[in-house]
């Protein structure tokens, strides 16, 4: 049976090929979370003004789902009332960890429809960690290091994730390299929320007060927090959202960094609820785009 649904979301998988020219009248998307006979559905767009003059935000893209009612899609499983599962998040931090906690508080309040199941970090004494025991989120060590024996290798942090059924991991003041095993294992899903307009100010050696030192230094008038998808080397993964803030002429570093953490912790929930709901889509040169939430015609 043919169903026609309006589909309220994508999973960010690399398994979905991206949207074909929106000009074009049919694009699939591969949805690796339903089981085989049912995991290609076509979609149809359809323009309301003439396809030269259409932009995203008059484009209704409309799933025509061409198998059964398919799992994950139900209402009657643990999903929303759209039928999109809940959806199991792992972050990862080094630091004080404002932002986990920030997350943290909207899938309590249920801004997010998701769970931290797990929380991983390099230092095992850090604030975030603390926060983590208190709640009683799972906490484990990566990577290993001389200081902490007890960390997992790449291969056994994976296994650990696959354990806990995470879909997405969030790095949140992470400071070290996530190793190719883990970017392998869960394709274009690991983000990282970093304190610039990436690409200016991003790489190794550019995190923390480093990062907002030489934005002041460079004479930059703007900054703000990037979240991105991440890839093999730092900063250089697909950008997904930013948020701009001014930097004033008497700037310290400890103001500008306090401006732009405000940001971060609105824009990261933003798109972990987006992440969550599935509205997150694949533009046909690679660009990652993301849905309303209030309003499924337009997109950001
Ligand atoms: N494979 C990836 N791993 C990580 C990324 C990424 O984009 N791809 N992002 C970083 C977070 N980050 C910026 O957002 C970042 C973190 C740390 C560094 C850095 O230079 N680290 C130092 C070590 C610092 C320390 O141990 O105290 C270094 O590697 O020499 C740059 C950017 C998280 N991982
Ligand atoms: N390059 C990575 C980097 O600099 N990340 C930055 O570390 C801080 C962590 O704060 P938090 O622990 O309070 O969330 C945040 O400002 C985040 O952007």
């Amino acid at each position: 049976m043919e169903a026609q649904r309006l589909l309220h979301g994508f999973c960010s998988n690399s398994a979905i090929p991206p949207i074909r020219n929106p000009k074009k009248p049919f694009f699939m998307i591969f949805n690796p979370s339903l089981d085989h006979s049912k995991r290609w559905a076509s979609f149809k767009t359809h323009h309301y003004d003439a396809p030269q003059t259409v932009s995203w935000s008059k484009r209704r893209l409309e799933c025509r789902n061409s198998v059964e009612n398919a799992g994950g899609f139900t209402g009657g499983e643990k999903g929303l009332e759209s039928g999109i599962r809940r959806k199991n998040l792992a972050v990862f931090v080094s630091g004080g960890g404002s932002n986990f906690r920030s997350i943290h508080e909207a899938c309590l309040r249920g801004s997010v429809h998701g769970d931290i199941v797990v929380l991983a970090t390099n230092k095992s004494g850090c604030g975030g960690a603390e926060y983590a025991r208190g709640k009683g989120i799972p906490v484990i060590l990566f990577p290993k290091a001389k200081d902490e024996p007890e960390a997992l290798s790449p291969n056994d942090l994976v296994a650990a994730l696959r354990g806990f059924e995470v879909d997405f991991i969030l790095l949140a003041g992470y400071l070290k390299l996530i190793p190719v095993e883990l970017i392998r294992a869960y394709p274009k899903s690991i983000l990282n929320i970093h304190p610039s307009l990436l690409p200016a100010f991003g790489g190794k050696g550019y995190y923390g007060m480093k990062v907002h030192k030489a934005v002041i230094a460079s004479g930059a008038r703007y900054s703000g927090p990037t979240v991105h998808f991440v890839d093999e080397h730092y900063d250089t993964g697909r950008i997904l959202a930013q948020r701009v803030v001014p930097v004033l002429a008497d700037d310290t570093a400890d103001e500008l960094a306090a401006r732009v953490l405000h940001q971060e912790h609105r824009v990261y929930v933003e798109v972990t609820s987006a992440l969550c709901d599935e509205r997150i889509v694949w533009r046909e040169d690679g660009v990652p785009i993301i849905q309303s939430k209030e309003n499924p015609n337009d997109y950001s």
